[in-house]
């Protein structure tokens, strides 16, 4: 990763936490104050032990009171530093949670306004990763390490100045251990093999987790093949990849680490030698005695912040990880959007010399899908899509949505190009019925009414009606109330289709797209969807997929596609005549539709008759 990307990553975080900047900076401040605060007890003590010392001779004189003083200033001090952790506490949650929340508005929006290359290229399960588990990896960062951070940047800062006005030789000592133990950490986490070992940390990790996710979901696969948990290779590969390169890091890390924490946590043990040594030198001078004291006392408490700092250090690392993933999303190019957008005032549909080419994941290089296709979809008709499976079909179909833009070419809605109508209106004018219908986690009748939210009950009850579910709706035990999905009822793949038609009768737009849609239904359920979708296309401009050509035997227009081009084009006698690959397939159809199960018997019977014969 090169400097410039490292920075931006770095300033998109920072820009995030600016957001909040006032209650940041107050949490960073009242953090200090209470870390400052801490230390006041380590002051008492010193003073006390000052007191007693320059009573020592006749410890009768001293002074209870001012004993008692440093006490109760020792007590409040604690107080107070516990009120203040408490208060900036307080500050760096409300900023986190409010961040988070913005945040997590601002990449919900963008995801949806990218184009749907993102989405095909990007696993839904990724998506749904970064914006739970890596916005909330935010919170402990922004809620609690950024707080700590200042702590414990600053109090050691305060700390070894304090020290050094003391004492300049002891507070070199004490400082040595420090600079050698940060070095040694250093000089691995800096080096090119620690950070490359970190980044194959990483990768192994989500390899891992990739791997897992999919085992998981492919178990039905798994227990009919009888693939065992072993011979699950990439998963077992995967972790252990993440076994070597854990216990590799664990190799190179584990002298430094141990040698840091050991020297940090025992600055006193370099400060009593030196000390001892410089005392010889100034015998009988009360005033370095009370330094020495006070060195003894404050060395240690040098070490937990410290500590907290390479701890959090090594936080840091995920963090500027969880960021880059953050940031990647953000720098997904949007649906480009028109300045003034231009509102179509008829519907047919013209795709003019359209070429379009799928990029590959992972590279720069391309997948042609579509060449040259040119037709006229007839407002108020039907034009069917046929051929081939690969051939392009859905393709042509998803870029009227502007799901991906064409690579050349055009395509107009009543003369006007699609770019130029604006996502909005574009979504307004087309219904779109998809193969795999999504229903969302909520009622059926919020379902159909996503089509129209502004919908009367009638007008739901109505289109549920046209499009064959009205009857099944009511079976169910809370009828349009019934909840669909997880932790409700779960419908067959036909009946949501006809929940699908029905969201597209109510939505009521002038250009309907409809992909295999009768493509779960079986032979009762095709005349209900038939009879539904009849409804719904009628005085509508329809592109309509079909693999089953008796659905659109009556399309005023069908198009042969294979291999990205209109192969045959005319009405079904047209082509029919014409006995090219629409001809092929229409054999096909029949064949299949007159080979039936029931027929099975018979056949079988007649052959085994043959063969007696
Ligand atoms: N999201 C995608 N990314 C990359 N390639 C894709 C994507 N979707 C489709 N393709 C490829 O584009 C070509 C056309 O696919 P498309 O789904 O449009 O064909 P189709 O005729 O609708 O097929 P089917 O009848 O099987 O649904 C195929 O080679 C397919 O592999």
């Amino acid at each position: 990763m090169n400097r410039k990307t490292k920075n931006t990553e770095l300033s998109a975080l920072l820009a995030i936490a600016g957001e909040k900047k006032g209650l940041l900076l107050a949490a960073a401040v009242l953090s200090v104050c209470s870390g400052v605060l801490q230390l006041a007890p380590f002051v008492a003590v010193y003073q006390i032990i000052k007191e007693m010392l320059q009573q020592a001779q006749a410890p009768a004189a001293i002074g209870a009171e001012a004993l008692l003083r440093w006490g109760v200033l020792a007590f409040v001090a604690m107080l107070a530093s516990l009120l203040a952790l408490y208060a900036g506490s307080m500050c760096s949650h409300i900023a986190a949670f409010r961040i988070l929340y913005r945040l997590r508005v601002r990449l919900s929006g963008h995801v949806a306004g990218v184009q749907m290359g993102y989405h095909t290229r990007t696993a839904s399960g990724e998506v749904k990763k970064i914006i739970e588990s890596s916005v909330e990896k935010l919170e402990n960062f922004i809620a609690h390490q950024l707080p700590d951070l200042v702590t414990a940047f600053v109090i050691p800062l305060l700390l070894i100045g304090y020290m050094f006005w003391l004492d300049p030789w002891l507070a070199l000592v004490s400082f040595i251990p420090i600079v050698l133990g940060f070095w040694l950490q250093g000089r691995v986490f800096l080096s090119a093999e620690g950070r490359q070992a970190y980044r194959d940390y990483q990768q192994a990790v989500e390899e891992m987790n990739a791997t897992g996710v999919e085992y998981v979901r492919g178990m039905p696969a798994v227990k009919i093949f009888g693939i065992k948990a072993e011979s699950f290779l990439t998963f077992h590969d995967a972790v252990q990849r993440y076994r070597d390169i854990s216990l590799h890091i664990t190799a190179i890390c584990k002298t430094p680490y141990s040698l840091f924490f050991v020297l940090i946590s025992s600055l006193f043990t370099f400060v009593v030698p030196a000390g001892i040594l410089l005392a010889s030198g100034q015998a009988g001078s009360q005033s370095f005695a009370l330094t020495f004291i006070l060195f003894l006392i404050l060395a240690p408490s040098l070490s937990a912040p410290l500590l907290k700092l390479m701890l959090i250090g090594g936080g840091l690392r995920d963090v500027v990880e969880n960021n880059k993933r953050i940031a990647a999303i953000f720098a997904e190019p949007l649906t480009p959007e028109p300045a003034a957008p231009r509102n179509p005032d008829a519907y047919d549909i013209v795709y003019r010399g359209v070429t379009f080419a799928y990029a590959e994941p992972g590279s720069s290089d391309y997948k042609p899908a579509l060449h040259e296709i040119d037709f006229t979809a007839p407002a108020g008709a039907l034009t069917a899509l046929v051929g081939p499976s690969g051939g392009g079909k859905s393709t042509i179909a998803n870029l009227l949505l502007r799901f991906w833009d064409v690579t050349s070419g055009e395509i107009a809605i009543g003369g006007v190009p699609i770019r130029e109508i604006g996502t909005a209106r574009l979504m307004a004018a087309v219904s779109f019925v998809f193969q795999d219908v999504h229903l969302f986690y909520d009622t059926i009748e919020a379902n159909i009414r996503m089509g129209n939210t502004a919908a009367s009950r009638e007008a739901v009850i109505a289109a549920a009606e046209a499009a064959c579910c009205h009857a099944f709706i009511m079976r169910l035990p809370d009828g349009y109330a019934t909840r669909i999905g997880e932790g409700g009822t779960n419908l067959s793949g036909g009946e949501a289709q006809r929940i699908a038609i029905a969201r597209a009768i109510l939505k009521d737009a002038p250009i309907l797209v409809l992909d295999e849609a009768t493509a779960y239904a079986d032979a009762e359920n095709e005349q209900n969807i038939q009879a539904g979708l009849s409804r719904l296309i009628r005085g509508k401009t329809v592109l309509m997929i079909a693999h089953r050509l008796s659905t659109i035997r009556n399309a005023q227009q069908i198009l042969v596609i294979r291999q990205g081009r209109v192969v045959e084009r005319g009405t079904h006698d047209a082509l029919r005549a014409q006995a090219g690959l629409y001809e092929q397939m229409w054999q096909a159809h029949i064949h299949s539709a007159g080979w039936r199960l029931g027929s099975y018997p018979a056949r079988n019977a007649a052959a085994q008759g043959g063969s007696a014969g």
